[in-house]
């Protein structure tokens, strides 16, 4: 039997010391434990930082998108080069993995990059993965580096994915770690400011989006820090900052990579009928649809809203967001094929 895919994703700031450099220290623990952890599971690395490695590299630096894109070039390398030093002293190798939003759209290129990754394993390489910063302009850009790796750990069908944060865990309004999660609701968002670390892209709160999406098909979570001797292994054994269940989930390989695809502009909020045929594995037709947002193209991926706006589903399009529009009041007009749509109450 294959070994379990675990994914570990670190933050900016939880790799970086107060004055923005990368913290040798942190990446030797980490090369360390996962040397040990690497004998038991296959791992993906996601490793922010490119940026902060690289800006100082840039006279005047603001934070352009230009100049992210340009200090993450020479960044990513930089960091890739201590990953490696710190993975030799465990006779470990590790391979660059740059990926951009089509590498996960795109089935085939999908299917490819995981026989890639495959042999990374066999050959005992860890794949440290960033987002290829150079060539990802906004549209086609991930929104950090969480999203990647939820969609990494959904593809790979992980069974944990540890988010590494430089608060150590998702904090109550009395500053305390929240210890376990058992759904990802009110309960657990109204603790959720817009606030980001300095450095960090995404905040708690899209941490918490990539949270509900990975649990709800089946991968456990933890929003952890790198405090302690083991974090991660802490954060296995649900020892180390926020542990969210996961829920049990049926969807088979091809419909978690289309799950995954719910990350996206495109959105379509269906009426109470249309919800109804839904759950009666019936097609969407577009006299179902009571609004259409964002721009989407035929075949890409869009999430399913109910009028209360809680996310139903993901589906594949059969027709672009203009034609989904404009065919709104037609009757028999195919939106998605039952076949191209995943609940997530199933
Ligand atoms: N309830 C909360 N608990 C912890 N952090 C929170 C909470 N609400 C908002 N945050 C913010 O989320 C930030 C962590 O996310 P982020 O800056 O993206 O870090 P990273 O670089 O690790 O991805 C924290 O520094 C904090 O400002
Ligand atoms: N790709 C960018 C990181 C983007 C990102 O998501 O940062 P963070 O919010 O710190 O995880 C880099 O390597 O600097």
């Amino acid at each position: 039997m294959s070994k379990e895919v675990i994914v570990i994703k670190l933050g900016t700031a939880v790799i970086s010391k107060a004055d923005g450099t990368i913290d040798t220290a942190i990446i030797k623990k980490v090369a360390g434990e996962i040397a040990a952890l690497s004998k038991r599971y296959n791992i993906v690395l996601v490793s922010s930082g490119a940026v902060g490695s690289g800006k100082k590299y840039l006279k005047a630096y603001k934070g352009s998108l230009l100049e992210r894109k340009a200090a993450a070039a020479v960044g990513n390398p930089i960091l890739i080069q201590l990953y490696h030093k710190y993975f030799q002293q465990h006779s470990i190798n590790v391979a660059q993995a740059l990926c951009e939003r089509v590498h996960f759209s795109n089935r085939v290129q999908f299917l490819q990059l995981k026989q890639t990754f495959a042999t990374f394993w066999e050959n005992n390489i860890i794949p440290i993965v960033n987002e290829n910063d150079l060539v990802s302009n906004v549209e086609i850009k991930f929104s950090d580096n969480d999203e990647l790796a939820t969609l990494i750990a959904i593809g790979f069908d992980a069974s944990h994915l540890i988010l590494c944060t430089s608060t150590g865990g998702v904090l109550d309004d009395q500053k305390k770690i929240i210890p376990l999660v058992e759904k990802v609701d009110g309960s657990v968002m109204k603790f959720i400011t817009k606030d980001k670390s300095g450095p960090g892209l995404g905040g708690m709160l899209s941490k918490l989006t990539f949270t509900r999406l990975a649990s709800s098909l089946g991968i456990e979570v933890t929003i952890g820090g790198l405090k302690g001797k083991q974090p991660l292994q802490d954060a296995l054994a649900r020892k180390n900052g926020t542990s969210f269940l996961a829920k049990k989930s049926n969807l088979r390989a091809r419909q978690k990579w289309l799950a995954s695809g719910s990350i996206t502009l495109g959105k379509i909020t269906v009426d109470k009928g249309a919800a109804k045929a839904l759950l009666n594995r019936k097609s969407l037709l577009t006299i179902g649809i009571a609004k259409v947002e964002g721009k989407f193209l035929e075949g890409e991926v869009i999430q399913l809203m109910e009028e209360d706006n809680t996310i139903l589903g993901v589906a594949k399009a059969k027709l672009d967001a203009a034609s989904m529009e404009a065919h709104r009041a037609s009757k028999n007009v195919i939106a998605a094929h039952a076949d191209d749509i995943v609940l997530f109450n199933d």
